[in-house]
């Protein structure tokens, strides 16, 4: 694990273009700021080249799209192949809604992809796996996890964070588990958005994207987890805030400190 592509983001500062949702946008910008990439957000198909050119990677996150917006996607996604940019897609609620499937199954069929992050519900969907999803949260399914990751990841040949208590990283062939979590996680909205654009970060200064997703997946779960213990009550409210705080305080020390993860 490459705990030290923490400091290289920090001298990068990698410019990490977002296609985020209304509901979580400035938790997705301040916790990547804080970390130390600059986030850039765009929702203008005009523009779309421009952003992709000056960018080192870009995150789709399908949370709450247009028609308007799907359509800029697709010209986003066709740039940053042309111009080799990584790309990490947030694939909200797939699991649950048909027509969110149908359309990240046709950017998939059409894009490469570096990385595909989701709860079990999202990567199932994907995959092809039975499972019931429940909105935007993972739901409940019987499928073994790594067995549905690596599918996924094989299917698309990318790699796969498929993200819970324990997060499941998989290029389809090895798989890296993070066991750091905490319940706060679940009681924020926009964790899991949070972390897809912290990969998205880490895919701008490290080619290995199975690497980086790693690396992203620990500091971001080491981040949370070190915020949740130092709470005298775990309340949900003040989890949001803080994790950007620790996002910004956390160093390579610390994650090697508290990283838990085979
Ligand atoms: N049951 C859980 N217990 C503790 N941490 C969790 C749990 N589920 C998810 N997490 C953590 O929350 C973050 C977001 O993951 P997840 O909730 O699966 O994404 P999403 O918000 O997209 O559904 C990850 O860092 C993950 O480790
Ligand atoms: C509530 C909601 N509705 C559409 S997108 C969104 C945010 C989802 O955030 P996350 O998947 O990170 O919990
Ligand atoms: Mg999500």
């Amino acid at each position: 694990m490459k705990i030290d592509l923490l400091d290289t983001l920090r001298e990068k500062n990698p410019i990490a273009f977002n296609i985020s949702n209304f509901v979580t946008v400035q938790d997705v910008a301040n916790g990547i700021n804080a970390l130390g990439a600059s986030p850039i957000m765009s929702e203008e198909k005009n523009e779309a080249e421009a952003m992709v050119q000056m960018a080192n990677s870009v995150t789709v996150n399908l949370g709450a799209f247009t028609e308007a917006q799907l359509n800029q996607i697709d010209t986003v996604t066709t740039f940053a192949n042309q111009y080799d940019k990584p790309i990490v897609i947030d694939p909200v609620a797939v699991g649950a809604v048909s027509y969110r499937l149908e359309r990240c199954n046709e950017l998939l069929a059409q894009k490469k992809v570096a990385v595909i992050r989701g709860n079990a519900g999202e990567i199932a969907a994907l995959a092809g796996v039975e499972w019931n999803a429940k909105g935007i949260d993972a739901g409940e399914g019987a499928g073994d996890l790594v067995d549905i990751a690596k599918k996924l990841a094989k299917k698309y040949q990318c790699t796969v964070v498929e993200s819970g208590k324990t997060d499941i990283i998989t290029n389809g062939d090895a798989v890296v588990k993070v066991f750091n979590e905490s319940d706060l996680f679940k009681l924020h909205v926009g964790s899991g958005d949070m972390l897809s654009s912290t990969i998205g970060c880490f895919v701008g200064v490290e080619p290995d994207y199975f690497e980086a997703a790693q690396t992203a997946t620990v500091i971001f779960d080491v981040a949370g987890e070190v915020v949740a213990k130092s709470m005298a009550k775990p309340l949900a409210g003040s989890f949001g805030p803080q994790l950007i705080d620790e996002l910004h305080l956390i160093d390579t020390k610390t994650v090697e400190k508290y990283a838990n993860f085979e």
